[in-house]
């Protein structure tokens, strides 16, 4: 989520593209709902596009092969500890365009680059992530509900510092400060409850 807000702060027409869908698409006379998200593709894109520019961990958790195999041409005995490396690939020229560019229309399904090979950040396979489904709808909802509800600014207009602390964690080396104004939508909503 942090890094997630830190680049849209950083990106204020990503910012304002993903309100006009939720604009469009829910209004601005009731809370966006879980049941809202499949109308908003381009909040998808976001996210998958922050968890590819700052992925949770530079590598997958490891696995071990089951028998003896050939990866890109290396012979790999049964037994083997892998690695991937995924904050390499997503940095990789020759896989993504401008790669440390923040794009989320590289997701959007008719015209994105990604063909869905090239992103793992759930894994993939049989061991790949049970919580996917989950994690997008948490983080749909909740960023979504922060860009419909609120106007974001950054603190003295100086651009999020983006540095990493922990490189394992990827966590940010300095917490996120950004100023958050209500916008009229939560007037809306506020004034139908008193209606009520
Ligand atoms: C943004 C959020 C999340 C990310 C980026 C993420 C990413 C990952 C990745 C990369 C793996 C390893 C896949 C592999 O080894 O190939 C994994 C495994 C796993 N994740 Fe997540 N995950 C997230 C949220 C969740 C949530 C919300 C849950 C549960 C509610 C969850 C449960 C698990 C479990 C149980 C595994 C182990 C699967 C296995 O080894 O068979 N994850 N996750």
């Amino acid at each position: 989520m942090e890094w997630a807000m830190s680049l849209l702060l950083n990106h204020p027409e990503v910012l304002n593209k993903a309100r006009d869908e939720i604009e469009q698409n829910v209004g601005c006379h009731r809370l966006l709902d879980e049941s809202d998200l499949v109308k908003l593709p381009y909040l998808h894109c976001i996210i998958s596009e922050t968890l590819r520019v700052c992925p949770v961990g530079a590598f997958l958790p490891p696995h071990e092969s089951s028998e003896d195999c050939t990866i890109g041409g290396y012979n790999v005995p049964k037994g083997t500890m892998l690695l991937v490396n995924q904050q390499a690939l997503y940095k990789d020229p020759k896989v993504w365009a401008e790669p440390t560019m923040f794009k989320p229309e590289r997701f959007e399904k008719s015209t994105g680059e990604n063909d869905g090979t090239k992103w793992i950040g759930f894994g993939q396979g049989r061991r790949g992530c049970p919580g996917e489904v989950l994690a997008y709808r948490m983080l749909g909802l909740t960023l979504g509900l922060l860009i419909q509800c609120f106007d974001w600014e950054r603190v003295g207009g100086e651009m999020v510092d983006m540095t990493t602390g922990d490189r394992r964690l990827m966590t940010k080396a300095k917490p996120l400060e950004a100023m958050y104004r209500p916008r009229k939508v939560l007037l809306n909503v506020f004034c139908s409850f008193v209606v009520q």
